[in-house]
């Protein structure tokens, strides 16, 4: 039986790709082989060393400690894309908010009271505060063309805007989905400074900590309006709420409400909403759980964003997988031990990745007992499975 261990609310149609009869799934689980999990923070989690997967239901991986995780093998799969519409329809909702006053007039016309006579009277008297702008001929500034970003950029030009993008590590398949229309931005500076609303999509780490603070936005056209659906770090908040009091910048949009921004006239603050459709919780489940599967049975990589991808069919009459720090005569001492306990290799493949390397290795002979025990002590061997 594998046992997987839940962290979050999973949505049930993912859980039940793993198969009763293999498969024990929880949301308090002793030993588990896997986990599961949305937005948990698992930093300061005691994982059991039972552990060889963690599946993040959804795209951000920084509430999970990769870079241990892959010291000590254990391989980090997300869902990248599964959600990135639902994402793209709430920046649409966000940027529409702004752009009318929407929360703010929805708040005026609940504060209304007296006869409907008086209502229609404060009404046409109140509306001319709400006035706002229309989408086309805007420019939109896209950071960060991935998943989220190429479907926010498309969709920002079907409504007519001008559309202006940033990424340095765009992939070609990306660059293909792109909308012909969408403009290069020669960088971030750029994007802001010719923005007249400005959303980003890149992933929270070292390199994206504080991206957006108080230098960027002075870059940023007076009136612009900000959208976060990315994560809270990614902006500096206290240098944001400076720039809304200071009339700089006109409202800030974002998933991610604080202390900092909490009761802001020009904040709009969702409860980080991104995600929670039942179509993206979905797809986000249901693909973490077939890869988990596939890992788990058969010792196959997709999406993961520790270790290298690696899918083969079955072959020979067992499987072993094998992961080991990323040096020098890993793969001649592995294979040594295998032909020093006469068992022949079908099928091998080794490819590394930040420090690791992950090892399939299809055989013809008894795997189970000597040869596994002897490849385990090899210095620099960090995982061994027979599947
Ligand atoms: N609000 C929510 O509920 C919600 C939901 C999904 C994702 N997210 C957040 O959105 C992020 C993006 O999601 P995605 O699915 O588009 O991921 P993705 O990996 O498909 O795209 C991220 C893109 O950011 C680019 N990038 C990285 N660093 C950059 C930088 N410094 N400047 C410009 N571009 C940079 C990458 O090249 C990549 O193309 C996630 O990491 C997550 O934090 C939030
Ligand atoms: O699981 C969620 O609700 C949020 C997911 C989102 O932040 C992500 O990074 O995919």
């Amino acid at each position: 039986m594998y046992k997987i261990l839940t962290l979050n609310n999973i949505s049930p149609k993912g859980l039940s790709r793993f198969p009763l009869d293999h498969y024990e799934v929880s949301s308090e689980m002793r030993e588990p082989d896997a986990v599961v999990v949305r937005s948990f923070k698992m930093h300061d989690m005691a994982l059991a060393d039972t552990v060889k997967a963690i599946g993040r239901a959804g795209a951000g991986v920084n509430n999970i400690p990769v870079e241990a995780m892959t010291a000590q093998g254990v391989v980090v799969f997300n869902a990248p894309g599964a959600n990135a519409n639902a994402v793209k329809e709430l920046v649409l909702a966000g940027i529409l908010l702004a752009a009318r006053h929407i929360c703010a007039a929805w708040d005026y016309t609940r504060g209304l009271a007296g006869t409907d006579a008086e209502l229609n009277k404060q009404v046409e008297e109140g509306k001319k505060k709400f006035a706002g702008f229309e989408l086309p001929g805007r420019t939109l500034g896209v950071l960060g063309l991935g998943a989220i970003g190429v479907k926010v950029a498309n969709a920002a030009r079907a409504l007519g805007m001008n559309v202006l993008g940033y990424d340095p590590h765009m992939t070609v398949d990306r660059a293909w989905q792109l909308d012909s229309g969408v403009q290069q931005a020669a960088g971030i500076d750029d994007l802001l400074a010719r923005s007249d609303m400005v959303t980003f999509h890149v992933p929270l780490n070292d390199a994206t900590r504080h991206l957006i603070r108080a230098d960027r936005l002075r870059i940023m056209k007076p009136g612009a309006v900000l959208l976060n659906f990315a994560r809270e770090g990614i902006v500096d908040e206290a240098a944001v709420v400076e720039a809304l009091n200071q009339g700089h910048l006109r409202t800030y949009v974002c998933d991610f409400p604080s202390n900092t921004l909490q009761g802001h006239p020009k904040v709009i603050a969702l409860p980080h909403l991104g995600a929670s459709t039942q179509e993206a919780e979905e797809n986000c489940a249901i693909m973490v759980a077939d890869q988990i599967r596939d890992y788990l049975e058969n010792g196959n990589i997709r999406h993961s964003v520790n270790f290298p991808d690696m899918s083969l069919p079955r072959a020979g009459s067992s499987r072993l997988t094998v992961i080991n720090s990323n040096r020098p005569d890993m793969v001649g001492q592995i294979s040594h031990v295998l032909g020093q306990n006469s068992i022949n290799i079908v099928h091998m493949v080794n490819e590394s990745r930040n420090g690791v390397a992950y090892n399939l290795i299809d055989v013809e002979g008894n795997l189970d007992g000597e040869a596994a025990r002897g490849i385990a002590a090899i210095d620099g061997v960090l995982k061994v499975r027979v599947l």
